[in-house]
This record gives C-alpha cells, sequence and structure tokens, in this order.
C-alpha cells in the first residue's frame, strides 16, 4: 500500500522511479507488465499527450490529454521531466503527480528507452532506478520479435538493425539483467526493487525511530 500518513506499522519510506529499458524485443513489457499486476506499491506513469483520445482509452490511465495550448503552458511552467514530438503530437513525463506519488511512498514504472532514461537521471538522480535487459542472444531476440506477432517483416529487420545500437547503451544503466527465462528476469527485477526500497536515505521515517530507539 501507499502510505499516506507515517500514523502505520511500517516505517515511511520515499517512493522510487523504475526505469526497464531493452532493446525491443528483449521483454521489457513482458517484466513492467508481471511488475505492475503483481505489487501494489508501482504504477506505471501515466503521459501527458495533444494526440486525440483513442476509443477505449481512459483519461489518467492511458494519457491525460491535453489541447496543444495546455501543453505549451505545462512546458513554459517547467511542469515535465521531459517531453518530446512523436509523429506529429507532444508527449511528456508531468512532474506533478509523480512527486505526489513518491511523497506518499509509491514507487512509479517507467517502460522507456535510454535517451528518456538520461533526461530522467539528469532530473531526479536520487529518486531513479534505472534497469536494463538484454536478450540471450540476437538470434533469440529476433525469434522473440517474430513470436511477438505484431510486426511485419519489415518493422523487426529495423528492430533487429537498431538493437546492436541500444545495447550500446548498456552502461548508463545501475543494473543488467539478461532475460534468459521469464520467471528468472522477473525475480530478479523484484530483488533490485526491495533492494533499492530498502535504502536509506529513502527510508524517511528512520530519524525519527532511531532518535526513540537512542531514547529508549
Ligand atoms: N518522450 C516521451 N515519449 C512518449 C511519452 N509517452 C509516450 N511516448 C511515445 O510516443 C509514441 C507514441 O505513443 P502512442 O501515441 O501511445 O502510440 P503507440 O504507442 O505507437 O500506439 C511511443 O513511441 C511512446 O513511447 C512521454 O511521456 N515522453
Ligand atoms: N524470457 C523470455 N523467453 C521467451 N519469450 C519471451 C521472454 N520474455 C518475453 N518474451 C516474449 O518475447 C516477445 C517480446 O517481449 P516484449 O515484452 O513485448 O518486449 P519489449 O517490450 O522489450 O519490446 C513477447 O512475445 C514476449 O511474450
Amino acid at each position: 500500500m501507499v502510505h499516506e500518513s507515517q500514523d502505520d506499522d511500517t516505517l515511511h519510506r520515499r517512493g522510487l522511479m523504475l526505469i526497464l529499458s531493452s532493446p525491443s524485443g528483449a521483454g521489457k513489457t513482458t517484466i513492467a507488465r508481471k511488475l505492475l499486476a503483481e505489487d501494489d506499491e508501482i504504477a506505471a506513469s501515466v503521459s501527458v499527450t495533444t494526440r486525440p483520445m483513442r476509443p477505449g482509452e481512459v483519461e489518467g490511465k492511458d494519457y491525460y490529454f491535453v489541447d496543444k495550448a495546455e501543453f505549451d503552458r505545462m512546458v513554459e511552467a517547467n511542469e515535465f521531466y521531459e517531453w518530446a514530438v512523436v509523429f506529429g503530437n507532444c508527449y511528456g513525463t508531468p512532474k506533478a503527480h509523480i512527486r505526489d506519488r513518491l511523497k506518499a511512498g509509491g514507487d512509479v514504472l517507467f517502460d522507456i528507452d535510454w535517451q528518456g532514461t538520461q533526461q530522467l537521471y539528469q532530473k531526479a538522480q536520487a529518486d531513479v532506478v534505472r534497469v536494463f535487459i538484454l536478450p540471450p542472444s540476437l538470434d533469440e531476440l529476433r525469434r522473440r520479435l517474430t513470436g511477438r506477432g505484431t510486426d511485419s517483416a519489415e518493422v523487426i529487420a529495423a528492430r533487429m538493425d537498431r538493437a546492436q545500437a541500444e545495447i550500446s547503451h548498456w552502461d548508463g544503466y545501475d543494473y543488467v539483467v539478461i532475460n534468459d527465462e521469464v520467471e528468472g528476469c522477473f525475480e530478479k527485477v523484484r530483488e533490485i526493487l526491495a533492494a533499492e526500497r530498502m535504502k536509506r536515505t529513502r527510508q524517511t521515517g528512520l530519524i525519527d525511530f532511531v532518535r526513540g530507539l537512542m531514547r529508549g
């Protein structure tokens, strides 16, 4: 649970920003979905966009939908950690909701590439935990992209062409996990998350607790 106050039996902690990146097809969406389904202390980051809402999309769940004037105002007011224009529409990661969530002890999951990772890290270094997921081999990466059945042969070829360039950014991450087998990879990501949650600097309730201990 996300703690609203410190009046419960666990020490209050500050949330963290968990970034999962990988070359396309290595399995970051699979790991992210499992984490979101099994861990109620973490929620996905919701971006702001000027793109029109698609049928079935939900405001505040898929995106926050705004018009261009409002998006420009948010850029001017420095309300984004990062933003970009993709296919003619603007997309940005808003600070406000994320800050509130971190303060309340909730974690936020980002499924973003190395460029977005660099930008987030520059803005929020102390809160960011960067995890890079590697495929066990390029042959297996190709098998996964093909097996997913979502992309044409051309798109798969383009993703394979980009894979080595993406892999070359592995050293910009705090942790690297090889996704050989899903359950094993998922467990490793969970262990990383568990350890990062225990970091002294994130346990904001510790000072009072230790003072109490010292007073006897
Ligand atoms: N930089 C950045 N890119 C984003 C953000 N949110 C979404 N995108 C990217 O915008 C692109 C288009 O997203 P979307 O309109 O949902 O279409 P789809 O994901 O291609 O179906 C994708 O490549 C997303 O990764 C964001 O907050 N910041
Ligand atoms: N460890 C694994 N072993 C075999 N297949 C996997 C593994 N992890 C993911 N997959 C499959 O590979 C495909 C690509 O995974 P996905 O999570 O969509 O990758 P990404 O989000 O990195 O593009 C999907 O069909 C997924 O079910």
